[in-house]
């Protein structure tokens, strides 16, 4: 469905992605593992095209977007889940939900999210900024929901959150694919990614240097430990 192909983006004269490939194929999750500042925000930010620098291939739905601005990029239904969830702040929960959405017939509306995040629905009138972190991340997630993606880019969606709040948020996430949203995660923690991934990718300096399936992942965990850099 999304495929990167050798892929180079750039920050200035700042070479950040060198060369990377990766593929979601319909209906599955990949995970993008990495330490920080390996380049996983910069791949989801030149998929979407918050990056214009760059080089490569990246084919949805088999047509090349690379050249496309973001707004372009977006129509053509990839949503995105920013990191730091990016909410606006003094909006309450329904606002949030309905100023950008993309009403389409059986998709996505107030009513379905709710149904997925009971809790936004019990807080829609409150200003989003009063929102716990768990809460806001799921704002986040419904508010990218309500443009009616055909995939989603989430970037760190559980960066911050108690434990108990990264797994209500996983909970969903896993309930959005069991539903067959296609998905491209990205994520620092290896147990997170596991227990979604159908594909898991692990990019260091800009370049992917592991992918396989969890299954292959979970018999070998010295190989994501030593790419990850835990000891
Ligand atoms: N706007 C920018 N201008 C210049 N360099 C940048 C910019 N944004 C990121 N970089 C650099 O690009 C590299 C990759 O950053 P990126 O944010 O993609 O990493 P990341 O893997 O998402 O890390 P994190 O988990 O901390 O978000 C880093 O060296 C970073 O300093």
């Amino acid at each position: 469905m999304l495929s990167l192909k050798d892929v180079h983006s750039y920050y200035g004269a700042s070479h950040i992605l060198q060369g990377v490939n990766l593929e979601v194929k319909k209906g599955s999750a990949a995970v993008l593992l990495g330490r920080n500042g390996m380049g996983k925000t910069t791949a989801i930010h030149s998929i979407i095209g918050f990056v214009t620098k760059k080089e490569g291939e990246i084919s949805f739905e088999g047509e090349n977007v690379i050249n496309l601005k973001s707004h372009q990029i977006a129509r053509k239904g990839i949503g995105i889940v920013p990191q730091g969830r990016r909410i606006f702040t003094n909006l309450s929960v329904k606002e949030n939900l309905t100023v950008f959405a993309n009403q389409e017939q059986g998709g996505w509306d107030l009513e379905k999210v709710y149904k997925l995040f009971p809790r936004l629905k019990e807080r829609e009138k409150s200003h989003a900024g009063n929102l716990s972190g768990g809460e806001q991340s799921m704002l986040s997630i419904g508010r990218a929901l309500m443009r009616n993606p055909k995939i989603l880019l989430l970037d760190e969606p559980t960066e911050g959150l108690s434990p108990l709040m990264v797994g209500e948020v996983m909970e969903v996430i896993v309930k959005l694919k069991e539903a067959g949203m296609s998905m491209l995660l990205v994520e620092q923690n290896i147990a997170t990614a596991l227990s979604i991934a159908d594909d898991v990718y692990i990019i260091n300096k800009g370049r992917i240097v592991y992918h396989d399936r969890p299954e292959e992942l979970k018999k070998n965990m010295d190989i994501a430990y030593h790419h990850l850099a835990i000891s």
